[in-house]
């Protein structure tokens, strides 16, 4: 039985194959902005993605995933909270059976209807699988997105869903910009934490937009529906 969201594999039952689920650095977690210090040392972060790396959109059968070339710098974070270069290798979404939440990060409580996760590893490492290992060796930049306005760039990710309807499919997808996903105002809450799902490695340095991105009820609810097909997960 692999680890899922269901009650017989979901998040409660996933120490049993992978038991650093109660290790001292585990993500998700609440974000309380009251209880967050400000660093000034911290440096804005330096986003710099080139859509001709992207490859394709796939079902992993959690989520779907756009994944890029990341055998050269192309598409890379720097400073921010970070040190060297990372690369980009992947974007996913996590949401729930509402609008009111799936979110995995809250923010004082506060589940938003979605999560975007930017997922780079550190090239001090030769390998997304090597630097997944280290505690320094990935970065993941979350965005949170709320019901309102339509969200033009997610659109076009929503219209790809339609040819990867079964579990462990994918499909070409070229030319996508995920800056064009990222809200305005790069501020951010940084914290050291883990994968969120198995294996729940305690390798990434998470980077929290504080501002949401939108999407329209129309999108989100087309994001849940697919996620049925897609047998993707629901937080609750
Ligand atoms: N939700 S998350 O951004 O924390 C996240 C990002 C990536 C992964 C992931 O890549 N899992 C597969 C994996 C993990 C470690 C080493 C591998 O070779 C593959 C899981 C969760
Ligand atoms: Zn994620």
């Amino acid at each position: 039985m692999s680890w899922g969201y269901a009650e017989d594999n979901g998040p409660a039952k996933w120490v049993a194959n992978f038991p650093i689920a109660d290790g001292p650095r585990q993500s998700p977690i609440d974000i309380v902005p009251g209880e967050a210090s400000y660093d000034a040392g911290l440096k804005p972060l330096s986003i710099k993605y080139d859509p001709s790396t992207c490859l394709d959109i796939l079902n992993n059968g959690h989520s779907f995933q756009v994944t890029f070339v990341d055998d050269n710098d192309s598409s890379t974070l720097t400073d921010g909270p970070i040190s060297g270069t990372y690369r980009l290798k992947q974007f996913h979404f996590h949401w729930g059976a509402a609008d009111d939440r799936g979110s995995e990060h809250t923010v004082a409580g506060t589940k938003y209807a979605a999560e975007l996760h930017l997922v780079h590893w550190n090239t001090a490492y030769p390998s997304f699988g090597e630097a997944a290992s280290k505690p320094d060796g990935l970065a993941v930049v979350g965005v949170f997105l709320q019901v309102g306005a339509e969200n033009a760039s997610l659109q076009r990710l929503l219209d790809a869903f339609d040819s990867i309807k079964t579990k462990g499919s994918q499909t070409s997808f070229a030319n996508f910009d995920p800056s064009t996903m990222l809200p305005g105002c790069l501020d951010y809450w940084t914290y050291d934490g883990s994968l969120t799902t198995p294996p729940l490695l305690e390798s990434v340095t998470w980077i929290v937009c504080k501002e949401p991105v939108s999407v329209s009820p129309e999108q989100v609810g087309l994001q849940r529906e697919c996620s049925d097909r897609l047998c993707a997960h629901r937080l609750e």
